[in-house]
């Protein structure tokens, strides 16, 4: 399969190692805005967008009006997400977004759905998130993080938002740190007087998240429409 990786940094690099091994060619590494290439005139199957929030939108929906399918996992351009779908559908174009791509991380996101929903009436507890991160990271809070506060908010009848920091009483607390190297930590807490529910998950390394982004492009390839990591994993995760 012929590739672009859209951003070639920290994941775009270790993207492209996963890419070859698994027999896939690199047709184009961008780093700059997306107008300077005519992409129409290359032979890209899919195009893999691990950039800055700043530039996210911009590559995507100009790859769906090429008639490239995407998959994307740069995080911080959410507010321009419901837009993205809506070119897609309409250039009829194939999109998966993901705010994290390691099936480690999409299985920690069921554990916390279901712990939400056994948790969602235990007065005695209050539910905290924190993630932390490399110091060269964009955005904060974690574009993970942000997922896992949305899936609380669906099976908590208490809370109807997230807060960086400091929450209101419906709201979600989450803290955000930096530390130098960190791949991704994050950490869902429920906290009463007497005792701390935990469930955390630790990036080892960037590769479970390159490892799901190739895997999504293998998947995508050829289909039309916006999907998710569920439908990317459906068979492996019930
Ligand atoms: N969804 C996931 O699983 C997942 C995992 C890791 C990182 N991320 C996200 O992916 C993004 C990239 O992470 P990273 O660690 O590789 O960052 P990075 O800073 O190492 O790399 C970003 C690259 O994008 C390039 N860039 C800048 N402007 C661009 C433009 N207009 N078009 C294309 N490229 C441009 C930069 O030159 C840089 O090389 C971040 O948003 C991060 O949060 C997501
Ligand atoms: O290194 C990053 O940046 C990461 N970003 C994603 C996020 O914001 O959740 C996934 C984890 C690594």
């Amino acid at each position: 399969m012929k590739l672009a990786l859209l951003g070639y940094g920290k994941m775009g690099k270790t993207i492209e190692e996963i890419a070859v091994n698994r027999g896939h060619e690199i047709v184009l590494k961008l780093e700059e805005d997306i107008d300077t290439f005519e992409l129409d005139k290359m032979e890209i199957d899919v195009a893999i967008d691990f950039s800055v929030p700043k530039a996210a939108f911009k590559n995507i929906t100009t790859c769906f009006k090429n008639n490239i399918p995407v998959v994307c996992g740069t995080t911080g351009w959410l507010d321009d997400y419901e837009k993205a779908v809506d070119i897609c559908k309409k250039e009829d174009s194939a999109f998966i977004y993901a705010s994290n791509f390691s099936v480690g991380v999409n299985l920690f996101f069921e554990l916390n759905r279901k712990l939400a929903k056994m948790m969602n009436g235990m007065s005695d507890y209050e539910v905290e998130i924190e993630e932390i991160h490399h110091t060269q990271k964009q955005d904060a809070p974690s574009g993970t993080a942000i997922s896992l506060a949305q899936q609380i908010i669906t099976e908590n009848d208490k809370k109807n938002n997230w807060q960086l920091d400091h929450a209101e009483e419906d709201e979600i607390p989450v803290k955000a740190k930096r530390i130098e190297n960190v791949p991704g930590t994050h950490t869902v807490s429920y906290i009463s007087k007497i005792d701390t529910i935990e469930i955390m998950h630790t990036a080892k390394s960037r590769e479970g998240f390159a490892l799901g982004a190739v895997i999504s492009a293998e998947w995508i390839k050829d289909k039309k429409g916006v999907f998710t990591m569920k439908d990317v994993l459906s068979d492996q995760i019930k």
